[in-house]
């Protein structure tokens, strides 16, 4: 297993204090014969950047779609800041608090990279279609809210040079981080991130293991980030955890379930 180290030491996470924000339970999802999921349990702590890896088909997409509720879990539970998200319906998971990104961009070529963040607050304001026609004064107010926001968010993901380009021209790592901004809009607590480095060049996800960092940080956002690339995992995480199979293999530090006799032998079992 490769384990570069993007940063030698990223910055001291806050302690563990209190109930942890997001708990997975025993969790077993099964489709037909095929068992995705067998009894995963770990926890992610507030304030903290959690990784989790593992090889092809171990189970963190499928652990991805249970929290945003696309999937249904057959035993075990999940819960986020105490409540439990097996009632909870897909579309009041950004209303909780929970943001996530996909593998394939979702952005529009056409608009600005701050058009681009904004829209990401739209389902925040409170406006409706005829306020908004008639540009009444409380529209104008969270119209410059909103700005001032995606703002901000585009300081803190490096985007501040191409903040009136166009997105479609922008390359492949630049419109990750503009995903990334549009997810931070409506203010979550806890940012899911799957698989934010594939397709990325080194300096692209230099940057993006800096911006994660930025997130933690300067946000206080809680990170669970789906990873395959080794080196981002382990230089921004604060703790990971490792499946297989869709079992938990191994949880502790990175420097721990790197040196994981399990992890190891999963990684090489599953090298071409
Ligand atoms: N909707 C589905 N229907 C049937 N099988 C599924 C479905 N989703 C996932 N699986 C199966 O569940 C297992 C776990 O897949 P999953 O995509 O969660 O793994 P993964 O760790 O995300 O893999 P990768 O790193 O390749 O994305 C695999 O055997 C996969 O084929």
């Amino acid at each position: 297993m490769k384990t570069h180290h993007l940063h030698p030491a990223p910055p001291a996470a806050p302690a563990v204090a209190g109930p942890p924000l997001l708990t997975v339970r025993d969790v077993c999802v099964r489709f037909g014969s095929i068992v995705a999921l067998d009894g995963v349990s770990f926890d992610v702590h507030a304030g903290h950047v959690t990784g989790l890896i593992g090889p092809n088909g171990a189970g963190k997409t499928t652990l991805f779609n249970c929290l945003s509720r696309l999937y249904a879990w057959q035993s075990g539970d999940i819960s986020f800041n105490g409540q439990s998200l097996r009632s909870v319906p897909t579309h009041r998971i950004a209303g909780l608090g929970i943001a996530r990104t996909f593998q394939n961009l979702a952005l529009f070529d056409s608009m600005t990279v701050l058009e681009n963040v904004k829209i990401g607050g739209h389902c925040t304001t409170s406006s409706g279609f005829a306020a908004n026609a008639l540009r009444l004064p409380h529209v104008r107010r969270e119209e410059l809210e909103l700005t001032e926001r995606a703002t901000e968010l585009i300081g803190f993901l490096e985007l501040n040079d191409v903040m009136h380009a166009p997105a479609g021209q922008l390359p492949f790592g630049t419109r990750k981080r503009i995903e990334l901004a549009r997810a931070l809009m409506n203010k979550p607590r806890l940012l899911l991130l799957d698989e934010p480095a594939a397709g990325l060049n080194h300096e692209e996800v230099d940057a993006l293991g800096r911006v994660i960092l930025n997130i933690r940080q300067g946000l206080g956002v809680t990170v669970l980030l789906v990873e395959h690339h080794m080196g981002l995992v382990m230089g921004v995480s604060d703790a990971v955890v490792a499946l297989d199979f869709g079992r938990r293999l191994a949880a502790g530090t990175p420097q721990e379930v790197q040196r994981h006799p399990d992890v190891i032998a999963a990684y090489l079992g599953s090298t071409p």
